[in-house]
């Protein structure tokens, strides 16, 4: 079927060259020229495993491509999905919703009815009535466009996969009598053929369903996160720690690693636009406890910082810092609310000279963060640091042999902040080794 999808981030082309790979005929739209440039060479404008793969394969036969016109991507088929980008409020802890309600304005008097409107950005619950509104007013078949809401769980580095084989599928409609849910039946099809849970529900529940899941991903990260302080605290191992609790089948092992803590675009901006939104409604006792899941991350960040300061005598002034890591996971080149560039930011505040590598996400660290220092080597990086810190977990971190390391400086000390270096084989090498929250 042909279907587009507005908004073409880390979600929406991700979303687009997997319909694209479901066999539908597929318009990406964005309002960035040089992204659907990009895109239309068959290259994404970040790094997404595998997705340069399927957007090659598929914007060569022509079932895939891009614009930057609202017309041409009303005019194509009558599924619109919107993935653009739901940030945080500068200042304040609620969602800036311009680009969504900005590209349903855009979207409205071009649609050709009957159309379905399928929204899968993150919204503060009661965003779809709102949405509805507008098409109501710039629409001119604004009867005969249904509003359809469509959460999507994606992990970013697993994007593809999570987007081919989800956990669920979850499709918010305004009634049981909707004709959209057979209209999203057949996009999904393959993927619901496949045994995929289908979800089908109200809109507010559809757009619970997401803070909800990011809420409770965020507090599992930071409940791990208080026990390795009381660990810390009292000389007991958070690593075997989420290990045993992780053997409970109700508890489960994925989503605990202790470290320092987690970011991205959506789990930090995503439990705070959900607190100002039960704000809103008048239940804001009812996530109280997210504001201190949120201070517990921050926390880890200060903790790293401590630890740092104290591994170099309690001064930090003038010293070499050398930063493995500057996305906010690995295999990413995406650093929003990096935890890595936090501690590496803090740091060059403190005045230490901070030098930081990365695999992939170094041009958009030195977009954002022109003050530090930068290297491709990692192994380079090391020269002359008076303190090496691990703070994204990549592969190609965890591999390197550390005896490679030893000699290019003369005090050999490293931070494990993601828990994922060999501890007893660093020590082998020479290296003093400490990691955050773990004696
Ligand atoms: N990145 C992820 O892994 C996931 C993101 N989400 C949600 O999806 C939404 C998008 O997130 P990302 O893709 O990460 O953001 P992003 O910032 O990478 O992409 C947003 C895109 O929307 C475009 N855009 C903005 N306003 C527009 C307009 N009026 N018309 C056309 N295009 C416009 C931007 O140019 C940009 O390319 C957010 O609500 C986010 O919370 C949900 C699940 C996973
Ligand atoms: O709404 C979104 O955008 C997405 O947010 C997260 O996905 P993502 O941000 O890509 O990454 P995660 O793998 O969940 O990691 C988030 C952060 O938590 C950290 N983390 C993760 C897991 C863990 O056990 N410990 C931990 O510290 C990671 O290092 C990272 O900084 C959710 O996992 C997705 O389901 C959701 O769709």
């Amino acid at each position: 079927m042909k279907l587009t999808v507005i908004g073409c981030g880390y979600l929406g082309a991700t979303h687009a060259a997997c319909m694209a790979e479901l066999g539908h005929d597929v318009i990406g739209m964005d309002a960035d020229m040089d992204k659907v440039h990009a895109l239309n060479s068959g290259k994404a404008p970040f790094f997404e495993r595998d997705l340069d793969v399927l957007l090659a394969k598929h914007t060569a036969t022509g079932r895939l491509k891009f614009t930057t016109s609202y017309a041409e991507a009303a005019a194509h088929g009558a599924l619109h999905f919107i993935g653009v980008g739901t940030p945080q409020r500068a200042g304040e802890d609620a969602y800036d919703l311009t680009h969504l309600f900005s590209a349903v304005r855009q979207l409205a008097p071009r649609l050709k009815s009957p159309a379905v409107v399928a929204v899968k950005s993150t919204v503060p619950v009661g965003t779809a009535p709102r949405v509805v509104k507008i098409l109501k007013e710039f629409a001119p078949a604004g009867d005969e466009v249904e509003v359809a809401w469509n959460p999507e769980f994606l992990r970013e580095s697993f994007a593809i996969e999570d987007t081919l084989r989800p956990d669920r599928l979850v499709l918010g409609f305004e009634s049981e009598r909707s004709w959209a849910e057979a209209v999203l039946r057949q996009c999904f099809g393959k993927i619901i053929e496949a045994g995929t849970p289908t979800i089908v529900t109200d809109w507010a529940t559809a757009e619970l369903a997401k803070a909800s899941a990011n809420s409770f991903l965020a507090t599992k990260i930071s409940f791990i996160n208080a026990m390795a302080e009381v660990c810390a605290a009292a000389g007991a191992d958070v690593g075997q720690l989420a290990d045993i609790l992780g053997h409970d089948a109700r508890i489960g092992h994925r989503g605990m690693r202790p470290g320092l803590g987690f970011g991205g675009g959506c789990l930090p901006k995503d439990i705070r636009g959900f607190m100002a939104r039960a704000g809103e409604l008048g239940a804001d006792q009812a996530l109280t406890f997210l504001r201190e899941v949120d201070a517990i991350n921050n926390r880890q960040r200060e903790r790293m910082v401590d630890l740092a300061r104290e591994q170099l005598g309690g001064n930090l002034m003038g010293k070499r810092i050398t930063i493995w890591g500057a996305a906010f996971k690995p295999n990413t080149d995406d650093i929003r609310d990096s935890p890595a560039l936090a501690v590496a930011h803090k740091l060059h505040e403190l005045g230490v000279i901070v030098t930081v590598t990365d695999p992939k996400a170094l041009d958009n660290a030195r977009k954002t963060h022109p003050e530090l220092d930068y290297t491709d080597d990692p192994i380079a990086a090391v020269q002359d640091a008076d303190l090496l810190l691990h703070l994204t977990e990549w592969p190609q971190f965890t591999h390197i042999a550390p005896h490679r390391l030893a000699h290019r400086t003369a005090t050999p000390k490293v931070i494990d902040g993601r828990g994922t270096l060999d501890a007893d084989t660093w020590r082998k090498a020479g290296w003093t080794v400490r990691a955050l929250n773990r004696p």
